[in-house]
């Protein structure tokens, strides 16, 4: 199977964990793409019933809309049930990089607010250690250059995140700075680090924060408990 034929099998799996009047966080990007239209599916069909979501981009808030999935806002739920959503990178003792498709900081408050946190993966998303896959770092434009140049004495070797000839924008107007920092030893240590350099609004780095993690693989899907 290729990738893409993959991350649609852990979508489509994924599903099978909603239950009807859950309230349900919906990641972003091109697996979560494939969770969305089944979910759309079920929902249309009459499988599933009362179903809420919550969504971590805007780009997913219009596709479930329009696939008649009720989406509210993060702060019109008091919880959220389970959240289901991709990830960049998965490392051994489950801690990921997020954030490839720029929505790493609403995806990080929504998994904040889950009760469970549900990562869906093709297998080539499995590393040793993190790091092989850019961190994105969202920093507020103003004085970003100088985050930038930060970084860059630092040695993190950063580059902007682009759309086109400009400079690429978070639903929340950001900018992504992108690290390519090779393998990281101290992942708790360099979030850290990062959090606190002003004018750095969040990091892609999710420690601890899955619970279960659907692998896409040749032989089908596989469940991996985290915690
Ligand atoms: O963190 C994300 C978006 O901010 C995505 O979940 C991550 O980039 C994985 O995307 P894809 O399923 O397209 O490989």
């Amino acid at each position: 199977m290729n990738q893409d034929e993959l991350k649609a099998q852990t979508g489509k799996e994924s599903v099978k964990y909603i239950k009807s009047g859950m309230i349900v966080g919906l990641g972003t990007g091109s697996t979560v793409r494939y969770m969305v239209d089944e979910l759309g599916k079920q929902v249309q069909a009459g499988n599933l019933t009362n179903i809420i979501g919550v969504t971590t981009s805007s780009r997913t808030t219009k596709q479930a809309e329009s696939l008649g999935i009720t989406i509210k806002n993060l702060d019109d739920v008091d919880h959220i049930d389970l959240t289901i959503d991709g990830a960049d990178e998965i490392s051994d003792d489950f801690q990921g990089i997020k954030g490839g498709g720029g929505a790493l900081l609403w995806e990080k408050i929504v998994a904040n607010a889950s009760d469970k946190v549900m990562w869906i993966v093709d297998q080539s998303k499995l590393v040793h250690k993190l790091g092989k896959f850019p961190l994105p770092v969202e920093v507020i434009p103003f004085g970003s250059q100088h985050v930038f140049a930060r970084l860059e004495k630092k040695g993190y070797k950063p580059s902007w995140r682009m759309d086109g000839d400009k400079k690429f924008r978070t639903d929340e107007n950001n900018y992504i700075i992108d690290l390519h920092l090779g393998e990281i030893d101290h992942p708790a240590q360099l979030a850290d680090e990062l959090i606190h350099m002003v004018g750095v609004v969040e990091t892609g780095l999710f420690l601890n924060r899955v619970n279960d993690v659907i692998v896409g693989t040749n032989e089908g899907p596989k469940v991996l408990h985290a915690r």
